[in-house]
Parts: C-alpha cells; structure tokens; sequence
C-alpha cells in the first residue's frame, strides 16, 4: 500500500479553501506553516505571508519558528489590510492568527471565496487554557485543521497548553522558553496548584 501524507490535489487544484494550523507554543505551527507555504512557493504559486504587527519577537519583517526556520512576511496592523495586499495571489499564509481582530474571520473566507488558498497558524488557547482570539471560530469556517503538539516539559506526554511561568495576568505577553513551558494536562493541574498554594 502506498500512503501519501500530502494531499496533493488540495495543494495544487487552485480552489479556495482555508486551513488552520492550531496547538501550543513550540508544537510545530510555524514549522508546519512555513514547509506548507515554501512547497507552494515550489508549485510556483504566488505565495503572500502576513503576520500581526506587535509580533516582533524575532524579527520584525520575517516569520520565525523556534528552531529558527523563517519565511519573508508583511507584518500588518489589522485583519482588513491583508484583503488589500492580497491581489493576484494563489496563498495566503497568516501566522500568530490568534492576535488578530474578529475581522480575520471574514477576511478569510473572502480570501477563499476569491479562490485563494488560506493557511493560518496560531495559538488555540492561552495561558489559561482559554481559546484565544479568532482561532476557534476560524477552526469552525475551516474546511481542514490540523492540531499539532509539543512535548510535555515535565513529562514527555502530548502537551496541550502554554503554561505561563513569569507572574503577568496580560493576556498578551510576548515570550518563549523563559516565559512560557509546554504542559499536558495533568502537569499544567499540578503547576496551576502549586502557584496557588
Ligand atoms: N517541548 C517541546 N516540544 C516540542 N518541540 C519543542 C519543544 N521545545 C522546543 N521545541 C522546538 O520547537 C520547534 C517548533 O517550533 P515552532 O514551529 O516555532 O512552534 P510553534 O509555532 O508551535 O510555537 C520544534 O521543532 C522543536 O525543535
Ligand atoms: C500562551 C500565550 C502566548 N502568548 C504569546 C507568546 C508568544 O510570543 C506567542 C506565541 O508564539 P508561538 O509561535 O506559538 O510559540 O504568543 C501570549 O501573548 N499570551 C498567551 O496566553
Ligand atoms: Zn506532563
């Protein structure tokens, strides 16, 4: 039997669609968000990347993944400036969805309506395991969506929350390892019990 982990028609066929890229810091969203777009970019697809402007952890023009993968973006101040820049384009690629106004929503669907193909990667919950921003209602307009995990930091199970580990109730905080460690769910109980003890 003969398994393909690509859908190779999806890839390639032109259609609209939207696909979100959702889970926890450091579980492969931009990885996964870059090897997509760069595949396409091999497909000779006009590829556009956007990125939300406050996010300048790494740099401020390029997406970046923590092992340091990176991709050219346009870092934008809102949802409705990605429909103007998004002319003549085969794919669209969105990073750190989750600090994007609710317009994201209908920008995306316009996008696909249009026949572009729409991948977008962001967090699905904050630090407080709360969903986070546009993301749970781009997975539902979504017609695919993968969650990816990270590695559970005290355990090695499947991670599926940022636990937050500097004293910061903003939801907002940029950060990485010093401020933020993958848990499952029974360490990030443990964790979230031993803070308030
Ligand atoms: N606990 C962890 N579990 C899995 N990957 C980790 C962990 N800590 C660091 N990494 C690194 O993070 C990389 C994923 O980075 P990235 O794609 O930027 O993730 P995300 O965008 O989801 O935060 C992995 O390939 C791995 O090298
Ligand atoms: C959980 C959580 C995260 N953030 C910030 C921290 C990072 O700068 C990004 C997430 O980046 P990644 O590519 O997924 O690693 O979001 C935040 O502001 N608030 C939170 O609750
Ligand atoms: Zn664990």
């Amino acid at each position: 039997m003969v398994v393909f982990s690509e859908d190779h028609k999806q890839e390639t066929c032109r259609r609209g669609r939207i696909e979100v890229i959702c889970g926890s810091m450091f579980s492969g969203k931009t990885e996964e968000l870059i090897r997509r777009l760069k595949r396409a970019t091999f497909a000779k697809q006009k590829v556009e990347i956007f990125k939300p402007a406050i996010d300048t952890r790494y740099s401020e023009q390029a997406v970046v993944s923590h092992d340091n993968n990176s991709i050219q973006s346009t870092p934008v101040d809102s949802s409705a400036s990605i429909l103007l820049f998004s002319s003549e384009i085969d794919v669209v690629g969105i990073d750190e969805a989750q600090f994007f106004d609710d317009g994201l929503i209908n920008v995306c669907n316009e996008l696909a309506n249009r026949g572009i193909r729409v991948i977008i990667a962001g967090l699905d919950m904050d630090f407080k395991g709360i969903p986070f921003g546009p993301i749970p209602a781009l997975c539902a307009i979504a017609d695919e969506v993968t969650k990816v995990h990270a590695i559970c930091v005290k355990c090695g199970n499947l991670a599926y929350v940022s636990h937050r580990t500097v004293a910061n109730e903003k939801r907002v905080l940029l950060g990485e390892k010093q401020e933020y460690e993958p848990l499952c769910r029974c360490c990030y109980q443990q964790a979230l019990q031993k803070e308030h003890k």
